[in-house]
């Protein structure tokens, strides 16, 4: 596989993003998004009133995710990103933005490159039992447990030919690295 400029942790409310995803920055290096923090106030409302996010919602919210990550790769910045990314349609945005794959200029004023970001899912996989466990137990997250029934029907987990892994929430975290951390060798 082509090295990532990016490595996206997604998965269902509960599955480990946040904590995943800033513990595999930490170790690489590398710049690190929680994308919880990027909702406007209206979507954080909405789902603290125990109603899910709809296309609509969340398109916004992925497209400015999308530009945030276009400009770093484009500084050599590397990053990882927590987002629960839960459609294809939802990574495919954050890869080349809404409208597909828009042509950037390479500055020559002649060729022209896709501004896409090289991304790698790590998809954090687990049961509504365990996960919902875990929900059930964190203090002092605005995301109620009972939305984790939308998560799961809203679920498109990735498939080919989406560049992926997949990684059980049953394994814990330092085995999650560890497999993360041998992927990209
Ligand atoms: N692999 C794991 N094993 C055990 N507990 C975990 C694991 N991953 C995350 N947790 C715990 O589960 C809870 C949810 O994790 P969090 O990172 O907030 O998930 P998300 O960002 O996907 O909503 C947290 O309390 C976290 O400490
Ligand atoms: O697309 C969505 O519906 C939200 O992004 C949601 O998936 C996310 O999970 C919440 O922001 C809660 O945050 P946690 O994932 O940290 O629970």
């Amino acid at each position: 596989m082509a090295a990532p400029d990016v490595l996206l942790v997604m998965g269902v409310s509960g599955s480990g993003k946040s904590t995943v995803g800033a513990l595999l920055a930490s170790e690489l290096g590398w710049k690190f998004y929680d994308a919880d923090d990027y909702h406007p106030e209206e979507n954080r409302t909405k789902m603290g009133k125990g109603i899910p996010l709809n296309d609509q919602d969340r398109i916004p919210w992925l497209c400015n995710l999308h530009d945030i990550l276009l400009r770093d790769v484009a500084s050599g910045q590397h990053v990882v990103l927590a987002c629960s990314g839960l459609k294809k349609m939802y990574r495919d945005i954050l890869i080349r933005g809404k409208d597909g794959t828009p042509l950037k200029s390479d500055g020559t004023g002649e060729d022209k490159q896709p501004a896409e970001v090289k991304l790698l899912v790590v998809h954090l996989n687990g049961s509504f039992e365990v996960i919902s466990g875990r929900l059930l137990k964190r203090k002092g997250h605005f995301m109620p447990p009972e939305l984790l029934q939308s998560q799961f029907d809203t679920l498109e987990p990735p498939s080919a030919p989406e560049n992926f892994i997949q990684i059980s929430v049953d394994k814990n975290l330092s085995e999650i690295i560890a497999t993360i951390m041998d992927t990209l060798r």
